[in-house]
């Protein structure tokens, strides 16, 4: 039997969208996502980063009777997520590895009533493929009160994706026990035909009832830009703390000191991201840039867990010191700060998807974002090497894993090598190239958001200047040079 509904959505959701999530007003494309959740309706949704999917599915939770269960691949999204919405008095929890004793009582105790008055549930894909967990679940849905199940990050499914797990297959599990009667959603920022078509196949969304939203992976207000170096050269460190300063520079002259006052904010006071590759790397250029009076902080995998909050709270409030976080890719998905003013990537990252997504937390709020990434042929060998190393893993392995692994080995090595062709494309604008990597036949306007667009010949003369020749790189790769060069 399906959920019971609320019948009066139309009038509710506005006014949820004031009284409990406190916006004025839906962004174009929400609206249609959450009425056709509340419909009962099975729903995808690709939308580009900053977006509002969380809304999509936050909403109709809050609106409809019974509990809405997501799923999500990272910790720290979930906790964000969580701890907003509790802020804005709606009962949403998570169950995962950090949960404390108490909480995850409580949490058992009321999905065993079959009534729960928790309205979003957050938990792992590992969890939903525990039988004790799927029991729980079996009972809410007897009684009818197991509203909505919601896949965020819904990508992870395909092994044709640069973030493949495997506990998001087991998804399946939803659709094969419980039918129709208990519609899903699936969130995505970065499918392309290959991985929408298998997220939708695994779960069982395929068929006629459902509702597909996509929206375009263009953020205009992001300004993209290739910076091309080479290990001789090795000029990072002197051309970003250049751009950087010439930035507080230009805050602090007579033209914009003002304005920057008067929005209380500081001179140095600007928000950004420095993706890294190595845990090393990301502690000495945190160090180097403080050595400048540059407020850099390093975040990887490796600090302690209160060391890892203590920085992220103080750089999501602005404080100054923690204006710049140096990050492994441990800082990824879900950071939701709305003012970032720039990205930058130390270094090639592995994978297009990974790039854009990483891009994607750069402004947030609208306003312009500024992203350039420092490209080499002798990271573009590293890299390729790490990711064919990745491959490799699973070789061995036999069976289902073993061709999982082979065709996710394959896609990332894909991926990996559509973002070194957009680097090295000199011929066409930037925006247009991801647009076009996500299967979007529309060209969408840049308006000089991007190198290309505002200087090509000045980007091809930088290419030309910039990078080692082949010749060199070749010689160097097969001298064994980058290998076993970068340790996560
Ligand atoms: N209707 C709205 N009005 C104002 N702000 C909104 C609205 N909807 C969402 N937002 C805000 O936009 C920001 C981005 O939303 P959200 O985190 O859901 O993005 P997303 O689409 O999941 O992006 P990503 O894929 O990058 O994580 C959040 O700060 C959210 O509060």
């Amino acid at each position: 039997m399906p959920p019971l509904r609320r019948s009066d959505s139309l009038i509710d959701i506005d006014f949820t969208l004031r009284r409990q999530f406190n916006k004025q007003s839906f962004r174009p494309g929400q609206r249609e996502i959450i009425l056709a959740a509340l419909d009962g309706k099975d729903v995808f949704v690709q939308a580009a980063t900053s977006f509002g999917k969380s809304l999509c599915f936050q909403l109709p939770a809050v609106v409809d009777r019974g509990i809405t269960i997501v799923i999500s691949p990272l910790l720290s999204l979930m906790m964000n997520q969580v701890s907003a919405l509790r802020a804005a008095s709606i009962d949403a929890r998570t169950l995962n590895s950090n949960t404390p004793p108490p909480e995850r009582s409580h949490i058992f105790a009321d999905l065993a009533t079959g009534h729960p008055h928790t309205r979003l549930l957050y938990v792992t894909p590992e969890l939903c493929a525990l039988e004790s967990f799927r029991a729980r679940l079996r009972l809410v849905h007897e009684q009818k009160e197991l509203a909505r199940v919601v896949v965020d990050e819904a990508h992870c499914i395909s092994e044709w994706g640069h973030d493949f797990r495997r506990d998001f297959k087991r998804l399946a599990w939803f659709r094969q026990s419980f039918g129709s009667d208990v519609p899903l959603m699936a969130l995505t920022a970065t499918a392309n035909a290959q991985v929408r078509g298998d997220v939708l196949r695994t779960l069982g969304m395929d068929t006629d009832g459902l509702k597909c939203f996509a929206t375009t992976a263009h953020r205009p207000n992001l300004h993209l830009e290739v910076r091309f170096t080479s290990d001789e050269a090795n000029d990072r460190f002197d051309d970003f703390v250049g751009w950087i300063k010439g930035v507080y520079e230009r805050r602090a002259g007579p033209e914009r000191l003002g304005e920057v006052e008067e929005a209380g904010e500081r001179v140095d006071g600007v928000a950004g991201i420095i993706y890294t590759v190595s845990r090393d790397e990301c502690e000495m250029l945190a160090a180097a840039l403080r050595q400048e009076k540059i407020g850099a902080r390093p975040f990887h995998a490796k600090l302690t867990k209160e060391a890892k909050e203590a920085t992220l709270a103080r750089w999501i409030k602005g404080e100054q010191g923690w204006d710049i976080i140096v990050a492994t890719t441990a800082f990824g998905m879900g950071i939701d700060k709305e003012n970032v003013r720039f990205v930058v990537h130390w270094r090639l990252p592995k994978s297009f998807e990974g790039y854009y997504q990483e891009a994607g937390r750069a402004g947030r709020d609208g306003k312009a974002g500024y992203c350039f990434l420092y490209y080499s042929r002798e990271d573009r060998d590293r890299t390729c090497s790490l990711v064919t190393r990745d491959a490799a893993r699973g070789r061995g392995t036999g069976g289902e894993e073993e061709s999982e692994r082979s065709v996710n080995g394959k896609a990332r090595l894909e991926s990996l090598q559509r973002l070194v062709a957009y680097c090295e494309d000199t011929g066409g604008c930037r925006h247009a190239a991801i647009c076009r990597y996500f299967g979007e036949e529309a060209v969408p306007v840049c308006d000089s958001a991007c190198d290309y667009c505002r200087e090509p010949e000045l980007l091809r003369q930088r290419m030309k200047s910039g990078l080692a020749s082949e010749e060199w790189v070749s010689t160097q790769r097969e001298e064994g040079r980058y290998d076993e060069y970068w340790s996560e």
